[in-house]
Formats: C-alpha cells, sequence, structure tokens
C-alpha cells in the first residue's frame, strides 16, 4: 500500500473503532497535522462532529457533553499549544471522573527535538491527570496494524469509562502528506478481528458488591449506633436518590444532601432530606448538639465549608466513605473506612439485609425542625431588589421538568448548596467541582446542551468574563442556552473572607470588578440579553427563554457587599431562631 491508502485506512479503522466502542460525539479544533484525523472523523456516517476552535473551550465543552450524557467524547487537536490548552478541562475531568478520550495529532519523531515549528513535547503532556497515555505507532497497512489501530482505541474507550472515569490521551504521529483518500474501497472495513477490548463492553454495567458477610459486618458495627448521618456528594447515578432515600427511611437516619447529589430534586420521598443544613451548621453551638455517633459518606466531600468544619470537630465518630471503585476523598484526614463498591447496589442490599435498625427518631427530629426553620427563613422576604440567593431560588422554581442546571463556582454554586430546597420536579445540577475552576464553564454548559435538554447556565461574572469564547459555539451550532448572569461586578465570594478586611488591596488584588458591559459580548454572539430587577421579574424572563430558541443571557446585578449583609442576614436569623427554641 503506499502511504495515502495507509494512512486512510489507519485512520480510518481507529475512528470506526472508537464509535463501536460506544462514542458517539467528538469535538475538533482545526488545525493541519490533524487533518488525516478531522476529516475521518468527519467522514464517518455515526459519529456527531463539533468544531470549535479555542481548544480550552473545545476541551470544557466536551466535558460538559460527557457530564450531561455521562458517556467518553473524543476531542482531535493539531501540535503545539493547541493540545497545552486541553489541559485545564483534563484537570477538572480527572477530579470529576468524567470520560475523554484526548487525542493530539504531533509531528514525526524525526521533527521532534530539532526545532521544527510546532513541535512541543506532546509525549505524556497531560502527566498523571490521565488514566492512561499512549504514543500511537505511525500508520501502517498491514492486518497486524490496522488491529493494533482499533485495539487501541477500543482500550482507550474502556480505560476511559472503567472503575472511576477520566481523561486517557492518545498522542498520534503524522507523516505528510496528510490528506486521506475516501474514494478508497472499505475503509471502514475490519481487518481480521482477533481479541480486542470491545469483549469489556459487557463488564462495564458489572456492579461492585459487597458479599453478604460484608454487608453483615457492616450492619453489626452499626447496630449499636443511634445518631447516625448520611452525607451524598456529588452523584451520576439516576437509581442513587431512590435508594438511598428508602434505605434513609427504613433506618430513620438524616441524609444531608449536596446540591450536586441528585437528591434533592425527583419524585422519590423527601422526608429524610436536610437541604440546609450549610445555614445552620455553620453555627458552632448547632454543631455541638448535632453531634452524631457515625458519618456515611457516599462520593466526594459536598460544597458545604459549614458540613467540612462539622466533620473536623468529629475526629471521634466511626466514618465510612462509600466510593464506586477507588480513591481517596477524605481531606479532614478523620480516620474513615473506605468501601468501595457501587452506592446503589450497596443501599439496596443494606436495604435488604439489615433489620429493623432502631435508631433514635428524635435525632432525625432534631435535624427536620433545624431545617424547617432554615427553609423558612430562606424562603421569606420578597427584596425589592433582586438578591443572589432569590436568583437562585427563582431558577429552581421555573427550571423545566428534565432540565438540567451547569452552575458555576464561588458563590453560585454555594447559593445553590443553600437555595435549592427539596422539589419533587426532577433536574439535574452540574458543577465544575473537580478543581472548582471559574474556567470553562459556558463552554460546559454549552456543550450539555447538545444533548437537547434545556439548560440553564448560573455564573458569576468573572466566569462569564473568563469563558466568553465558549458563547461561539451556541451561535455557531444555534444551540438553545439561557445563561442566568450573576453579576456583582468582581469576585464576590473574596468579599465573605478575611482579605475583604484589607481594604488597601482588595479591590485590586481580590474584587477585580471588570466594569464592563456584557450586553455587547452576548449581542457580538448572537444572544438575546436582558436585564432582570426582581426575583418576580426574574422568573417570567426565564420562563420566557425557555419557550425560545437559542442563546439568552438575563442578568441580574448585586452589590458585593450588600450581598454579604444579606447573607450573613439570613444565616444569623436562622442561628438565632434555632438557638432560641433549645434555651
Ligand atoms: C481558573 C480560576 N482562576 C481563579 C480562581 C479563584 N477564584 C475563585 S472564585 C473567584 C471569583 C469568581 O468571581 P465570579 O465568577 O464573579 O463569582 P462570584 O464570586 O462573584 O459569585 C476566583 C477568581 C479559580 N477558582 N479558578
Ligand atoms: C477563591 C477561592 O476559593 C476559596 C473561596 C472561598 C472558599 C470559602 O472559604 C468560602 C467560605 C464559605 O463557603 O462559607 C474557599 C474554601 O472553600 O476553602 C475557597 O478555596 C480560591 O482561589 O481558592
Ligand atoms: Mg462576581
Amino acid at each position: 500500500m503506499e502511504h495515502t491508502e495507509i494512512l486512510t485506512r489507519y485512520t480510518a479503522n481507529f475512528v470506526d473503532e472508537l464509535v463501536k466502542s460506544g462514542i458517539t460525539d467528538v469535538v475538533i479544533s482545526p488545525g493541519s497535522r490533524s487533518t488525516p484525523l478531522a476529516l475521518t472523523f468527519t467522514e464517518h456516517p455515526s459519529i456527531k462532529e463539533w468544531v470549535i476552535i479555542d481548544e480550552r473551550s473545545a476541551a470544557f465543552f466536551a466535558l460538559g457533553i460527557a457530564k450531561q450524557t455521562k458517556q467518553a467524547v473524543a476531542l482531535i487537536c493539531t501540535s503545539g499549544t493547541a493540545a497545552a490548552n486541553y489541559f485545564p478541562a483534563i484537570v477538572e475531568s480527572h477530579y470529576s471522573r468524567v470520560p475523554l478520550i484526548v487525542i493530539t495529532a504531533d509531528r514525526p519523531h524525526e521533527l521532534r527535538g530539532v526545532g521544527a515549528p510546532q513541535a512541543i513535547e506532546q509525549v505524556k503532556l497531560y502527566g498523571d491527570y490521565v488514566k492512561e497515555f499512549h504514543e500511537m505507532a505511525l500508520p501502517e497497512g498491514t492486518p497486524e496494524m490496522l488491529n493494533y489501530v482499533r485495539n487501541k482505541a477500543a482500550h482507550a474507550v474502556y480505560i476511559a469509562q472503567e472503575g472511576n472515569p477520566g481523561p486517557v490521551h492518545l498522542n498520534f504521529p503524522l507523516r505528510e502528506p496528510l490528506n486521506p483518500d475516501f474514494s478508497l474501497e472499505a475503509i471502514w472495513e475490519p481487518t481480521g478481528y482477533g481479541n480486542y477490548e470491545r469483549i469489556y463492553q459487557e463488564s462495564l454495567d458489572g456492579r461492585k458488591r459487597l458479599t453478604t458477610t460484608q454487608i453483615q459486618l457492616l450492619i453489626e458495627k452499626l447496630q449499636s449506633k443511634k445518631k447516625g448521618v448520611i452525607v451524598c456528594g456529588p452523584q451520576v447515578d439516576d437509581d442513587f436518590a431512590d435508594a438511598i432515600t428508602a434505605l434513609a427511611a427504613k433506618w430513620g437516619l438524616p441524609i444531608l444532601a449536596d446540591p450536586l447529589s441528585q437528591v434533592r430534586s425527583g419524585k422519590h420521598d423527601k422526608n429524610n432530606i436536610i437541604e440546609s443544613y450549610d445555614a445552620f451548621l455553620r453555627n458552632a453551638t448547632i454543631r455541638k448538639q448535632l453531634k452524631p455517633e457515625f458519618i456515611i459518606r457516599f462520593g466526594a466531600m459536598p460544597v458545604s465549608k459549614a458540613y467540612l468544619f462539622y466533620l473536623k470537630e468529629n475526629k471521634d465518630v466511626m466514618q465510612f466513605t462509600i466510593e464506586n471503585s477507588a480513591g481517596y476523598r477524605e481531606p479532614t484526614g478523620n480516620i474513615t473506612e473506605f468501601i468501595f463498591a457501587d452506592a446503589v447496589s450497596l443501599c439496596k442490599d443494606l436495604l435488604s439485609q439489615s433489620p429493623e435498625i432502631g435508631f433514635d427518631e428524635k435525632w432525625l427530629q432534631a435535624w427536620q425542625d433545624m431545617n424547617h426553620i432554615a427553609k423558612k427563613h430562606l424562603l421569606a422576604d420578597v427584596e425589592d431588589k433582586i438578591t443572589e440567593g432569590e436568583a437562585v431560588r427563582a431558577l429552581v422554581d421555573v427550571t423545566p421538568e428534565s432540565s438540567s442546571v451547569y452552575v458555576a463556582n464561588s458563590m453560585p454554586i454555594r447559593d445553590f448548596d443553600t437555595f435549592m430546597l427539596t422539589t419533587d420536579k426532577s433536574f439535574t445540577v452540574l458543577a465544575n467541582r473537580g478543581a472548582n475552576g471559574i474556567d470553562g464553564l459556558l463552554s460546559s454548559g454549552i456543550g450539555a446542551a447538545t444533548a437537547g435538554n434545556p439548560v440553564t447556565i448560573v455564573s458569576g461574572d468573572l466566569s462569564f468574563f473568563h469563558d466568553m469564547n465558549g458563547l461561539l459555539a451556541a451561535k455557531h451550532y444555534q444551540l438553545n442556552v439561557t445563561i442566568l448572569l450573576i453579576n456583582n461586578n468582581g469576585g464576590g465570594i473574596f468579599s465573605f473572607l478575611s482579605q475583604a478586611n484589607d481594604k488597601k488591596h482588595f479591590e485590586a488584588l481580590f474584587g477585580t470588578p471588570l466594569n464592563i458591559d456584557f450586553k455587547h459580548a452576548v449581542n457580538m454572539y448572537g444572544g438575546k440579553y436582558i436585564l432582570a430587577k426582581t426575583e418576580a421579574e426574574l422568573k417570567e424572563l426565564l420562563k420566557k427563554s425557555y419557550q425560545e430558541n437559542g442563546l439568552h443571557v438575563i442578568e441580574i446585578q448585586t452589590d458585593r457587599t450588600d450581598n454579604v449583609d444579606w447573607h450573613r442576614g439570613k444565616w444569623l436569623a436562622i442561628e438565632q431562631e434555632i438557638l432560641k427554641g433549645k434555651e
């Protein structure tokens, strides 16, 4: 075979095997060295390609698709700093356990380290942030090498999705000429198959379960205890909410549900859910009154800093951390017993095998009473000028059934933690809490919108500014996306921190006001911009945006100092009523 036929068959077998392994979306950024990959993906009849010019945005866009669909997404870019621009999203996908197939085109080995253009060191470029790295062989046309390239494709998808999902990096050296020939016959036809990774696909559905003996041992450890707390961190399993609430109901235990646990919304039993714990666990006296005898946490730590303090103050308390596969996520240094098992299976096994464990019903009541007081205050007071908490409250009220909300880090996710109360409406809450970056948010949310469900992105002004390039995808692909822009003209979260006491440096180094009019940026990307001034107005504008196509940006404007005072006023009123009741 001559060069172009080898190149064509090699890349076609690679792409076809990715598709056969379940890849449905690929995000391509323009380049020359990546030509054979970009063209072959685009020519393949069964994959959707998204072209995103800015590689940092492209990778966060792919991350958003993968978070929404829970399936691996492929990324293609050319050599050089293009590949380096993938790094932030790869870090996020590593920590938030999102599967990505990262494919970087590269110069062939004779052009590396010799001053050739656009040639950087791409071997293991992302270090340990990827689950696996492979330097692909240069294209060859033998049956063995066409089998090899299929094996690597299937293996990459398997590794990206097995255990704790994450990114896999394939570096692809390619020699010129780079244009494939799609007139060739049967380029998608696999050569003799042989054994390769596809066989793993079936095992992905295998849930890791404890043995009956292990379940009994766990139950025995708990039976003598009365005051337990179930904590639900971020979860992706659609069956988890039903399973954990059924178990909590049988055991009579409170569930502290993080906004990303997907437990706060849905048709399941909400009786044991304590969603406002961040508001009242801020008070040390209340934390002491709620000292537990054991804690069972499912998944990563919740957003709540108040819960972190609660955990730190209970180093003597028996703790179990449930992880689906592997990992160590216990930042307080408290002793914990890690249980590596599928969360839903574990809940079901405990439910079916545990006797009536007579936990202390007053214990659950104590949590429910405090939660009730907190919710009363969080739902009270409609201000004449909308606040950041009311904006979240309004969104939770009007976001459509089965929609998704992609929430920015900093205050938006914390306001979701405080103001997203339980609801029978089912909607998904997504965020980039792996590394808590303010980068790539718009791209991630717009990527999530490609799945077709209504998506509302909740962004601070700096997060919006940080990823404005991401808006191009919404314009280019005419995606339907609503963005709730919470503009307090700077980094509002810093006003809650001790840095705010440094009047000399604060605004320059932490407040960092932008003083820009986002309307112009929104119009540049073909979006509809409007300013909402009250909670009622915001609700109407949000509902209207869900009825219309395209990009909608609804901005509310707040003052960072007023915002702190308003939040602290809420927290104080809650604490005072709870503690008054305890006098
Ligand atoms: C990429 C990145 N850079 C910097 C930070 C540090 N940081 C955390 S929150 C924040 C300010 C965010 O401001 P904004 O998006 O307006 O949200 P607000 O705090 O006002 O709610 C910054 C700079 C970060 N988390 N990620
Ligand atoms: C801006 C950064 O993130 C820090 C900001 C605030 C967090 C915090 O302490 C909030 C307090 C609260 O939730 O009541 C802080 C933290 O979680 O420890 C974040 O690291 C940053 O650049 O780190
Ligand atoms: Mg801000």
